[in-house]
């Protein structure tokens, strides 16, 4: 079954499009990622999906409810993670998780929880005296504790230290063996890389790419071929090739879509002339190189959003009075 299905959403903050006609699907038991600069729209999005923000046009469907009016039945089938959570401070870390495990009708072990998101020796500690990496394992077990079919995770390990983070990554992964269906939204590609099954990229409000870490952006952006140029060699000696030649010290890097052919041309190169092309290497570009090509693309800046087609066709006439300025549940967008 599908988990998600998002078709032609669209949100305008006043005379910002946050996000236009946007579509994707998530399947279940799927880690999905959205990716995308400061003010892309992921924050929107997730929220619409959440069922803690109205949108202005297209159709959502999570676990066969509609965000907007699946009300508590909803609600009990998700956890959300919350990029900052506001918490009563007074209260100890095993009272929170308790709290809200009785909001749901099949918790986890509160305990269990606690134990798995490495809070431990904290259960006994105030809110208030965790660290800000502390907290945000607290928001974590607060997601958990329901048993989510469906896991929202907003930047679940920035400010995490290096081993809170791997600790993160394999609850993910222990949560994706349960068959947990997880949409997240992350600024790390490292992250995007290692945990999601699928990432979208979302650029001033549409979605440029979506599909696996790995072949993201599809072959038309081509392989890197890099290899030693032989010493005896210059630059002027290597045979035609299809890509572009982009020297990086002894290294020749060539950008090619044609991989097999280049390959093929300079291997013969080499023999020919009896010599050896050490290091050589056939790399696809990583999801960072590929998601920087693709957000940079057409020249758009990360922050610049795009105007509604009103906007666009006039001066500004103000704020907007439908714009809305309260972020949702305490939520920063
Ligand atoms: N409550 C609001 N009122 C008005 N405009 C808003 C509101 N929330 C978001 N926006 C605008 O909508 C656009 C998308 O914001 P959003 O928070 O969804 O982006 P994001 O991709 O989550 O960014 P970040 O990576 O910084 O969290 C931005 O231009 C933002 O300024």
């Amino acid at each position: 079954m599908t988990a998600v299905i998002v078709d032609g959403l669209c949100k305008n903050y006043g005379p910002v499009r946050a996000l236009d006609a946007v579509s994707f699907t998530v399947a279940e038991g799927e880690v999905f990622a959205l990716l995308g600069p400061n003010g892309a729209g992921k924050t929107t999005a997730v929220e619409i999906l959440e069922g803690h923000r109205d949108r202005d046009g297209g159709t959502v469907s999570v676990l066969g409810f509609d965000p907007a009016t699946g009300g508590r039945a909803y609600r009990e089938r998700i956890g959300i993670v919350l990029q900052e959570a506001g918490f009563e401070e007074e209260f100890t870390v095993a009272e929170l998780v308790r709290l809200y495990a009785g909001f749901y009708p099949h918790p986890r072990r509160p305990d269990e929880v606690i134990e798995q998101v490495g809070l431990a020796d904290k259960k006994d500690a105030r809110v208030r005296t965790l660290s800000g990496g502390q907290r945000r394992r607290l928001d974590l077990a607060l997601g958990l504790v329901g048993r989510p079919d469906l896991l929202f995770l907003d930047e679940p390990t920035t400010g995490f230290d290096p081993s809170a983070r791997h600790r993160a990554w394999e609850l993910v992964e222990g949560l994706r063996a349960l068959g947990t269906t997880i949409l997240l939204t992350t600024h790390y590609m490292d992250e995007a890389q290692h945990l999601a099954d699928r990432v979208a990229v979302l650029r001033a409000g549409r979605l440029v790419a979506v599909g696996a870490p790995d072949t993201l952006g599809g072959s038309t952006r081509g392989s890197t071929l890099s290899f030693h140029l032989p010493e005896d060699a210059t630059l002027a000696d290597l045979p035609v090739l299809t890509g572009a030649i982009e020297p990086r010290g002894a290294v020749v890097a060539l950008r090619t879509t044609e991989p097999a052919r280049d390959m093929h041309a300079l291997t013969g190169w080499a023999l020919e002339r009896g010599s050896e092309l050490t290091s050589l290497t056939l790399s696809r570009p990583g999801l960072e190189e590929v998601y920087l090509d693709l957000v940079e693309e057409a020249g758009e800046r990360s922050d610049d959003p795009r105007p509604t087609p009103e906007a666009a066709l006039g001066p500004a006439t103000g704020r907007d009075p439908a714009a809305e300025d309260e972020p949702a549940h305490g939520r920063r967008s």
